[in-house]
């Protein structure tokens, strides 16, 4: 199953704040959109996903293998997400409702999509927090958000994204409200789950660094357009655009040093 972003252009609050961006992901591709804060990368997400806020608008097209989703009826494109979408955000407290077991939630977008009965739902649920390394998953199905820790909170968030096994992931800054070892955690995590699906994921950060443990491609976004675009390794080896080469200083500058990945010299300090 493929996507492909074609020309999409949002206006929100009266201005146009992403403006012509496109890109491809192919079945099983790992692609991300990386940029500084206000480029447009979450609102692009939304557009993808039919979730815009009020006051924004999308214009281009979407099609999800061929089929167009930019402007589907709210039902079709409920359905869509969950079924053939899964979608992870950064701050998983606001994802969960706090007054739900965590076992409910998960159980719930399995019941929506799979029509199955409550006693298996739970069993689902049990199982889908095993699968998400959540410790004791017996027994923490029956806890509160607030009862968890954010890394935790955040592994919920993922198994309920991915309990209906998902073609597509998109996760927007999943692990930036996380302390730096448990984003790396979260990180292989998604990676793992990711691989063992087979599914296609765009991942969006202003992390070069994350970027390049998880993605292997990606397109960079400066206010709202696209300005350079290409494999991650070689976006970090040798950035052309001005805003690319800020992003791998940044990422050069980050505190924790990824294992797999040797981060080049920044630019213009290269000896
Ligand atoms: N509901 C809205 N109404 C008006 N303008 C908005 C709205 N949401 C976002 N914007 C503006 O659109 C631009 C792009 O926002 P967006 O959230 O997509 O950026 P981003 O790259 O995801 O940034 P961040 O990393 O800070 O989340 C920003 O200038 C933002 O202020």
């Amino acid at each position: 199953m493929t996507l492909e972003v074609r020309d999409l252009v949002i206006e929100a609050g009266g201005r146009r704040v992403v403006d012509g961006v496109s890109f491809d992901v192919a079945d099983g591709a790992r692609m991300g959109i990386i940029g500084e804060s206000g480029s447009g990368k979450s609102l692009t997400a939304l557009a993808i996903l039919g979730l815009l806020p009020d006051g924004a608008a999308a214009t281009g097209s979407v099609l999800w293998n061929g089929q167009e989703i930019l402007g589907l009826p709210d039902r079709e494109l409920a359905e869509l997400r969950g079924d053939d979408i899964g979608i992870v955000f950064q701050e998983p407290r606001t994802a969960l409702n706090p007054i739900r077991t965590v076992g409910r939630q998960i159980a719930e977008s399995v019941r929506i999509h799979e029509r199955v009965s409550k006693r298996d739902a739970r069993a689902r649920a049990v199982a889908e927090a095993r699968r998400v390394s959540l410790p004791d998953p017996e027994r923490v199905v029956d806890r509160y958000p607030h009862q968890l820790s954010g890394g935790q909170r955040q592994r919920v968030a993922i198994a309920m994204a991915l309990a209906c096994r998902p073609r597509l992931l998109i996760a927007d800054e999943p692990t930036t409200a996380l302390d730096v070892t448990i984003q790396a955690d979260i990180l292989s995590l998604l990676g793992d789950l990711v691989t063992e699906d087979g599914m296609s994921l765009v991942f969006i950060t202003h992390d070069l660094a994350v970027l390049s443990r998880i993605a292997t491609d990606a397109v960079v976004l400066a206010r709202g357009e696209v300005v350079e675009r290409g494999p991650v390794a070689r976006l970090l080896a040798a950035p052309e655009s001005h805003v690319t080469q800020g992003l791998v200083r940044d990422a050069t500058a980050t505190l924790w040093s990824p294992t797999h990945t040797t981060l080049p010299e920044p630019p213009g300090e290269a000896s």
